[in-house]
């Protein structure tokens, strides 16, 4: 058992919905130590509930929302955003007062959070990334101000059970965090699907394209992660011999405007994470 979840063993977890995002807190946590037996699920359909439960033999899973938000101190919502308000009415009416309720979900707002909970509800907005399943995960918190100091740390232990998580002092920061961690693997997935196509067309088996292109993307954000006092265009710099392979890929980024594109593409992400809490609140 980590030390993180040392801190919460004596606390009940429970996932409102038992999509890719639960799946992958919920399978982090239970390598990192949580007992299965301590969490409990539910979904309406029973698909992946049986998915889940053949893999954790002892998880709580049940098709009865209200259930888990009965047995458990950590409520985590993990439906989709336009689902929220109807997966919640179904404990609308039950005191959630000394629990803590974690959304997961992009957009919607702790004030959204409050009206369907209750007013006194301690509410975490949560941004997690499904590299949490093997521990590689990196959350962004924010709380409101009914959380307790112990109910923040519980939920810190959550999300360092299966990565990193930081706290942020503005809500509106997690669409930030969204677009950059949230939603960010799939942009490195993109790029790694680019490079391994074109690895193929230059000739590599599909197996050593892809083999190579993960090893650089972990070696290169192995880097960054472990020289944090290193300007990363330094790092980029040291590949980049003049006049050669690495200036002639770059240049071409450049003039395709790479920096351009990724910003208008996360930009992109905090504007729709707006729309989407708007949805949440019809
Ligand atoms: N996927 C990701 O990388 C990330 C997702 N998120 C957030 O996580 C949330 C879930 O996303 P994701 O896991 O990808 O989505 P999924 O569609 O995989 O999971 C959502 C789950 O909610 C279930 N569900 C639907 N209605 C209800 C209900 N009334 N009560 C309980 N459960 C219900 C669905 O069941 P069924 O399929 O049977 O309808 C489904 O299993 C979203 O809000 C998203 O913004 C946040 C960070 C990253
Ligand atoms: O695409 C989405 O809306 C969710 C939130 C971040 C990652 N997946």
């Amino acid at each position: 058992m980590t030390d993180s979840i040392e801190l919460l063993s004596k606390a009940k977890v429970g996932f409102i919905g038992a999509g890719n995002m639960a799946a992958s807190i919920l399978g982090g946590l239970i390598q990192s130590g949580l007992p299965a037996e301590s969490i409990y699920v539910s979904n309406p359909s029973a698909g992946k509930l049986d998915a889940l439960k053949e893999k954790y033999p002892n998880l709580n899973i049940t098709h009865d929302n209200a259930e888990v938000a009965s047995n458990v101190e950590y409520l985590l919502l993990s439906v989709k955003p336009h689902i929220m308000s109807s997966a919640c009415a179904d404990f609308k009416d039950m005191d959630l007062s000394q629990k803590c309720a974690i959304s997961v979900a992009a957009g919607v707002t702790c004030e959204t959070l409050n009206t369907i909970l209750g007013a006194d509800v301690p509410v975490v907005r949560s941004m997690p990334n499904t590299p949490s399943l093997i521990g590689y995960g990196a959350t962004g918190l924010y709380a409101n101000d009914q959380v307790t100091e112990q109910q923040r740390e519980a939920t810190s232990a959550i999300f360092d059970a299966v990565g990193i998580s930081v706290w942020v002092e503005e809500e509106n920061l997690i669409d930030s965090v969204t677009a950059v961690s949230g939603s960010g693997p799939a942009h490195y997935f993109l790029f790694m699907e680019s490079v391994v196509q074109t690895g193929i067309e230059l000739g590599l088996p599909e197996a050593t394209a892809r083999e190579l292109a993960a090893q650089t993307a972990l070696g290169a954000a192995a880097m960054v992660q472990q020289n944090d006092d290193m300007d990363i265009g330094q790092l980029r710099r040291n590949v980049t011999s003049p006049g050669g392979t690495t200036a002639a890929a770059l240049d071409t980024l450049n003039e395709h405007k790479l920096p351009d594109i990724v910003k208008k593409a996360l930009e992109a992400s905090v504007k729709r994470a707006k729309e989407l809490a708007e949805i949440a609140n019809q």
